[in-house]
């Protein structure tokens, strides 16, 4: 795990993990003895720790954290660092994270190439650097850079890490090499007075001011979350407290952390985050299935799903045609996609260089016969079978026969819009989340005859544009929305029964949701939801009156309906559930009219207005989607959990330190979850998503923890 050798008056200790050098007990173990042996080897005047492979140790190793600890800790292979006889250079490449950045700072010098990043992305895990890293980092950057790098986890680049006092020289060529060389040169050097320990915290005596701009921030920032507050409080302690007692703040602070179900749940969330990675599908998977090359690409519909869609290709660098059926359309699609670009360089989530080189790869046209070469097509035109169907049978005989052809549904099976081409095996579902370029999440859909190699294709271009990618098989709604559906019913139920819009809202806030479900109504526009009814009334062979109260045999409420024959459309009508400052605006706030449309809306249906708990609200909304969850699963639409929670976490910005809707219910115990989904069948029988899953019932009966769930799914898929 550690290679130790010595080159000339130089002893390396080459750390050998893959793929990341994490430390676990094995590398620390051979750090220690590494150190000790160096130390005693009268042939070494100094020492050098370097990452073997792609990478300097990205942290200590994740898999380790809630199993007994084991000796020695990464603070103790640090103190024998520290006060190592010889000098100990860190050379840096790849990733210095976490407990790699605090090998790093317990070393006398830091010397790295230009590429590399370091940080302490501790607090995505719910946790803060635990081995003094808050204490070190502050004495060298100072209070500010450090409360900041340490609570947003933030990897910083090399040069940038220089200008902080991080690195202490940047350098090219052969880093072992260079690393020999400076090794060598530092031995004659007093070296004492390299240890970080000794320092003094710049700036001491303004810790207040920078720790209450630091906290403000981070509690806006991340809103919920423990582990950033705990974060910048143990910076703050390196301030306020002797090194000793600092370091002795930071251990209980990271211990309190590492005991929170938010610690458990963000790191559950990492490991999910790179399970989804690994799909699987009739036929292949991501072991055997090669993606096709993508140079070049094409958007059909210029509306705001296909021009958040063609941002994250331009980002991306990939050219686009954007293609819209008149000169009116496509201009204002021009004109979207320029400002959505300027505002993401104002933010400086975009660089400038980015959004010019985007400006130069946007080709804007009206004929389809431009976009005959190009490798792949995403059709975004309005959610209508017979529309899709028909710009897919154009697509089929004007694309080149090896491109793939995607579509952005929300809902229709793929199988009924492939079934308009001669080549299914190339169509494939990439379903985009509103706002396209912001949300993370892309829920890549294969249907019966789609090919393994177009659904690897899909899934590299969704690493490629940044987002998350999760295959699901093909079905009506698909994973997120078919989840979201209950979830989004159950609230407007909950308001039909006598509970307020803002009340619901609330309890979806508390529990972390950044807005509630009736802000997020209008935000998407009341009209959106009002057209999707109608189309599903369509599909379902029937329409929708003020009578209506069920639907396909399904409880059906027509508020949405009387908000929208009100013009009361949400936030670009300026009113909607919520009354906004003005057409467009984003604060809202209750308004008494809507107030008395859901009153006359009860008293016209004979409804009795109930006081309804923030307990009922919650488990309505959440069991009703967790056991479409389990349905899902059962029905092999997914293939593990995982694959649910990392939907909700990037799709509906469900809160990453409760872990996903799955997660969650296995902390509540599946039992509860499904004894409460027993108590809302019969207490709300109308809806078919109240039916208790029987997945979740034998898991449940049988006990089973969550890391089996998936040995349950449907072997169907495969
Ligand atoms: C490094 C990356 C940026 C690389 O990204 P890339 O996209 O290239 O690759 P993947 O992300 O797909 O990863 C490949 C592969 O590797 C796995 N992996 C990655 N990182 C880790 C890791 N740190 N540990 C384990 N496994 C890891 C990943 O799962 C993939 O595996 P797969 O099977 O899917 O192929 C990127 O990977 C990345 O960002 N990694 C995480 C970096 C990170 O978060 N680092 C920080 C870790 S936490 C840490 O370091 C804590 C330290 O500060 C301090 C700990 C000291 C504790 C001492 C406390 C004292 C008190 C305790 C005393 C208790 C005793 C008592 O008193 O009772």
């Amino acid at each position: 795990m550690v290679d130790y050798s010595v080159n000339g008056s130089v002893a390396v200790l080459m750390v050998n993990n893959p793929p990341v050098n994490a430390l676990g007990h094995a590398v620390r173990v051979g750090l220690k003895t590494g150190i000790e042996r160096g130390a005693k080897d009268s042939r070494v005047r100094s020492i050098i720790i370097i990452g073997k492979g792609q990478t300097f140790p990205a942290g200590a190793d994740i898999r380790e954290f809630g199993k007994p600890s084991k000796e020695p800790w990464l603070t103790a292979v640090g103190n024998l660092i520290k006060t190592c006889s010889k000098p100990v250079v860190a050379a840096i490449h790849g990733t210095c994270l976490g407990g790699g950045l605090e090998i790093a700072l317990f070393s006398h010098y830091r010397i790295a190439v230009s590429s590399a990043r370091v940080g302490f992305p501790e607090v995505t895990l719910g946790l803060l650097p635990g081995a003094g890293g808050s204490q070190r980092l502050s004495r060298l950057t100072g209070l500010p850079v450090a409360m900041e790098m340490i609570s947003s986890g933030r990897h910083v680049p090399a040069r940038k890490a220089k200008e902080y006092g991080i690195i202490d020289e940047i350098v090219s060529g052969d880093l072992l090499k260079t690393a020999l060389k400076f090794a060598q040169e530092v031995q004659s050097r007093p070296f004492k007075d390299r240890c970080l320990r000794y320092k003094v915290v710049p700036n001491a005596d303004r810790v207040e001011e920078y720790a209450s701009a630091a906290l403000t921030q981070v509690k806006k920032k991340y809103k919920g979350f423990e582990a950033p507050v705990a974060c910048v409080q143990a910076v703050r302690s390196s301030a306020e407290l002797s090194y000793e007692e600092g370091m002795k703040r930071e251990r209980d602070l990271f211990l309190q952390l590492g005991q929170s179900g938010q610690a458990k749940a963000q790191q559950y969330a990492f490991f999910a985050e790179r399970a989804v990675t690994k799909w699987q599908m009739p036929g292949g998977s991501y072991k055997t299935a090669k993606p096709l090359p993508v140079r070049s690409t094409a958007v059909i519909g210029a509306g705001t799903m296909g021009s958040g869609i063609a941002v994250c290709l331009l980002s991306a660098g990939l050219p686009v045609y954007l293609l819209e059926q008149n000169e009116k359309f496509l201009q204002s699609g021009v004109k979207l996609i320029e400002s959505i670009m300027a505002g993401s360089v104002k933010l400086g989530k975009v660089s400038m260089e980015t959004a010019k080189r985007a400006a130069t790869l946007l080709k804007p046209t009206l004929s389809y016969d431009d976009i005959k070469d190009v490798d792949l097509v995403i059709e975004a035109v309005f959610e209508n079978l017979d529309i899709k169907k028909e710009v897919f049978s154009k697509l089929d005989k004007i694309c080149k026969p090896s491109a793939i052809l995607c579509t952005n549904t929300s809902t229709i099976d793929i199988n009924r819009i492939s079934s308009a081409t001669s080549r299914p095996e190339k169509v494939v579902g990439t379903h985009f989340f509103a706002p396209a370029y912001h949300m993370k999440l892309l829920e890549n859909i294969y249907g019966t005859k789609t090919s393994p190699e177009a659904v690897a294709t899909v899934m590299k271009l969704g690493k490629t544009i940044n987002k998350v990618p999760v295959l699901v098989k093909s079905c009506h709604g698909f994973l997120a929305n078919r989840m979201n559906a209950p979830f989004s019913s159950e609230a407007i139920f909950l308001v039909e029964e006598g509970a307020s819009p803002q009340e619901v809202d609330q309890v979806n806030e508390d529990f972390g949701m950044p807005m509630g479900p009736f802000k997020v109504r209008d935000l998407s526009g009341i009209d959106i939801s009002w057209r999707i009814n109608r189309e599903v009334a369509k599909v379902l062979g029937t329409s929708i009156t003020k009578e209506t109260r069920f639907l396909g045999g399904n409880r059906y409420c027509g508020l949405n309906d009387d908000f929208y024959d009100k013009g009361r459309y949400g936030r670009k009508t300026g009113k909607g559930w919520y009354l906004y400052e003005k057409v467009g605006g984003k604060t809202a706030v209750a308004d008494p009219e809507a107030e008395e449309i859901i009153n006359s809306y009860r008293q016209s249906r004979g409804i009795v207005k109930r006081k309804i708990t923030p307990q009922e609200i919650f488990e309505r909304q959440f069991y009703s989607a967790i056991n479409e969850g389990f349905r899902i699963l059962e029905e092999g639409i997914c293939n593990m959990p995982e694959e649910i929670d990392i939907s909700w976490i990037y799709g509906f910005s469900y809160p990453k330190y409760r872990g996903g809707p799955m997660f969650y219910a296995s902390q509540i115990g599946l039992q509860r979850v499904y004894d409460r989904i027993c108590h809302y069948h019969e207490t709300c029988p109308y809806s078919i998503h109240w039916v208790p899953n029987r997945l979740l019932k034998k898991l449940a009966e049988n006990n089973v923890p969550f890391t089996q769930w998936a040995n349950h799914v449907s072997k169907s898929k495969m």
